[in-house]
């Protein structure tokens, strides 16, 4: 591990809601009152007098008498106390062991807790029992704890402060806590700086008199340019959020510790340009426009997360250019355009969308004109992937014929026909439907010499990208009666928030279904994107494994007890020997390796040894056509 660069201050350390990500005593009320008809309230009150004695409202010495005196405690109730408290270690400080296994004699829990659950939970730490300073219970003969014992200073009102002048360190001290009372010591003068630790709780009251927050204990090594375990602190990873992904997705990320902003609806170009500054990771969905002077303006950004399936929006080569890796949903929200274009093309066959609104304005109009049933028709689906081979099954189920046209070559499912140009199904089908992707080339794929094609009557559903259909074409073939109506749920422009209104040459067109591009808006979906697109980011940020990247050659390598360093380059030959060529000149051993390239750039992940030195990282940024590179952990 590398060595600091300055003399390392003493850090006074707080045990509860600091080391450990609860408070004892509250575990500890909880183990005790097992079984007991009132747990919930007594464990209720105790948290409460916790928490007025952590932010200054009650006295502390109080706040531990009243507590104690709830508490049915036994000294039997304390190994499952130590036991539950192990597995509740804060997650930073449980990242960065080796830090404190590194500088043990500069390391104190000082805590009004008690000492014997706190030693053996931090001794795992290789903090020795003469670092720990914490108060000690008393036990009556039946092994029930009576209270705590009174000559120890850190019982009373001002304890830590008292015992911090009984230590009488020399040099810089840093204090490090959650509560009031680790505050005190840096107002007594004791310590030259306090860092509130905010990663369990945060008191408005104590952060307010912080020289530092600490949402983490990575972030106080990082300030310190002390040896830490992750790279960089995951709390200042900034994430930015569009067009109101589920709002698990900010959960998700939020619970990773990093920092999370949202944005209801899209941002224009030049909104994003604005906002881009910074951003980490940046969540969109298929409005958002990733432009190449978006990414040129990102000059932090490591992933671009698509909430939806079509990335078409993203310049997915400048991001590749540039060393951001993109992720999408592929199959999320796949079902759901399924049942909806199922459910378009049964009401365009009974043309309910005329005689719906009628019905609101109180016209009767029962009739079976231009009404049919979709068993035994002919369903034309152009663009055989996910959603059109899904659809396709379905289909077959309700009774339907399916033909269908792909320009890549595909399973061909149940009974299904291929076709093999766009003209032959369109000729053939009496219900069209487009499931192709949104690149540049599909623009206008059906325009009016396609819609020509059709059968008279036909129907045409477009669930897949607005630009995919020429939409005055499309209206003047409604018009003239060619065909027999359509479905419509994505538009060449679309409103970019729900107050922005919608203007097409296709509202008001008989027998015409028009949707607010909701194909892949329900509950379901939404719930299922927003949790499959963070977790391949942070599988990204955590372990450089790019599967399912839309834009990047795609890699895993198992996790092993190693550095990991991930280098993504220009792909021009030699690189790789670059790169090794400096891990052999500083004897760092690679304990494993992969590359994958594509046509534009290389991307290599390498374990290394666990012994290396700052420089290596230096030479290894420096090696030529480097676009990005990350020490992961
Ligand atoms: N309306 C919505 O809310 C909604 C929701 C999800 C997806 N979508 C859109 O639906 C479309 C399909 O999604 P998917 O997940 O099935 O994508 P996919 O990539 O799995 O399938 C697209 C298929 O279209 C084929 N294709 C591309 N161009 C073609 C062409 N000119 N002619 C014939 N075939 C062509 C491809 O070879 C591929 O098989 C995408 O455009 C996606 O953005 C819309
Ligand atoms: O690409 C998609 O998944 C759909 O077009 C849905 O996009 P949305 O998330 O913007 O509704």
């Amino acid at each position: 591990m590398p060595q600091p660069n300055t003399p390392l201050p003493y850090l006074i350390i707080d045990f509860d809601s600091t080391f450990t990500q609860v408070e004892g005593l509250d575990e500890l009320a909880d183990i005790a009152l097992q079984g007991h008809p009132d747990r919930e309230k007594v464990v209720g009150e105790i948290r409460a007098l916790t928490d007025q004695g952590m932010s200054g409202s009650l006295s502390f010495s109080e706040s531990l008498k009243q507590r104690l005196a709830l508490l049915p405690a036994r000294r039997e109730h304390l190994p499952l106390l130590v036991a539950q408290l192990k597995g509740k270690v804060s997650e930073s400080i449980v990242r960065n062991r080796g830090f404190f296994e590194q500088f043990p004699g500069r390391v104190y829990i000082v805590s009004s807790g008690f000492r014997e659950f706190i030693e053996p939970v931090v001794a795992d730490f290789g903090i020795a029992a003469d670092h720990v300073l914490a108060n000690t219970f008393t036990f009556d003969a039946t092994g029930r704890i009576t209270g705590f014992d009174p000559e120890n200073v850190l019982s009373r009102d001002g304890g830590k402060i008292l015992q911090l002048r009984e230590l009488d360190l020399e040099g810089d001290v840093y204090v490090l806590g959650d509560g009031y009372t680790d505050y005190q010591i840096r107002e007594a003068g004791l310590a030259n700086r306090f860092y509130a630790f905010t990663e369990n709780v945060s008191r408005e009251a104590v952060v307010a008199r912080a020289d530092e927050v600490l949402p983490s204990f990575d972030e106080f090594l990082y300030q310190n340019k002390l040896p830490m375990t992750l790279s960089y602190p995951k709390n200042r990873i900034k994430v930015l959020l569009l067009e109101n992904p589920d709002v698990r997705a900010a959960e998700l990320f939020r619970a990773e510790g990093y920092q999370v902003d949202s944005v209801p609806g899209g941002l224009d170009e030049e909104e994003l340009l604005e906002r881009i500054e910074g951003v980490s990771i940046l969540g969109i969905r298929s409005k958002t426009q990733v432009t190449a002077r978006v990414l040129e303006r990102a000059n932090r950004l490591i992933a671009v997360g698509a909430f939806c399936i079509g990335t078409n929006q993203i310049d997915l080569t400048e991001a590749m250019k540039r060393g951001v890796a993109v992720f999408n949903a592929p199959f999320s929200n796949t079902r759901s355009v399924v049942e909806l274009a199922l459910g378009e093309i049964i009401v365009l066959a009974r043309r309910i969308p005329e005689k719906n609104p009628k019905m609101h304005q109180g016209e009767w109009d029962k009739s079976a004109r231009g009404s049919f049933e979709i068993r035994g028709k002919k369903l034309g689906i152009v663009g055989y992937g996910n959603i059109g081979s899904q659809l396709s099954v379905v289909a077959e189920a309700v009774g339907m014929q399916v033909l269908y046209y792909d320009v890549a070559e595909k399973l061909q499912l149940g009974n299904a026909v291929r076709c093999r140009t766009l003209q032959e199904l369109l000729q053939q089908a009496d219900v069209v439907t487009l499931h192709v992707d949104g690149r540049k080339d599909n623009t206008n794929l059906i325009g009016a010499a396609e819609l020509a094609m059709m059968k008279p009557g036909a129907l045409l559903l477009n669930n897949a990208r607005g630009h995919v259909v020429d939409v005055p074409a499309l209206a003047a073939a409604l018009r003239s009666g060619h065909l027999g109506g359509a479905a419509v749920d994505v538009f060449p422009y679309e409103p970019k928030t729900n107050d922005e209104g919608f203007e097409s040459e296709l509202r008001g067109l008989p027998n015409v279904l028009l949707t607010p591009h909701i194909g892949g808006s329900t509950a379901e979906a939404q719930r299922n994107i927003a949790e499959f697109v963070p977790e391949r980011i942070m599988q990204y940020i955590n372990t450089g494994n790019t599967q399912q990247s839309v834009n990047f050659p795609n890699i895993q390598l198992p996790l092993q007890q190693a550095h990991r360093l991930i280098h993504v380059h220009a792909n021009v030959p030699g690189v790789l020997a670059r790169i090794n060529n400096v891990l052999a000149e500083h004897h760092v051993n690679i304990l494993g390796q992969y590359l994958k390239t594509n046509e534009h750039i290389g991307y290599v992940i390498t374990d290394i040894d666990k012994e290396y030195d700052q420089e290596v990282i230096q030479a290894l940024r420096a090696v030529e056509h480097t676009i990005k590179f990350r020490v992961l952990y």
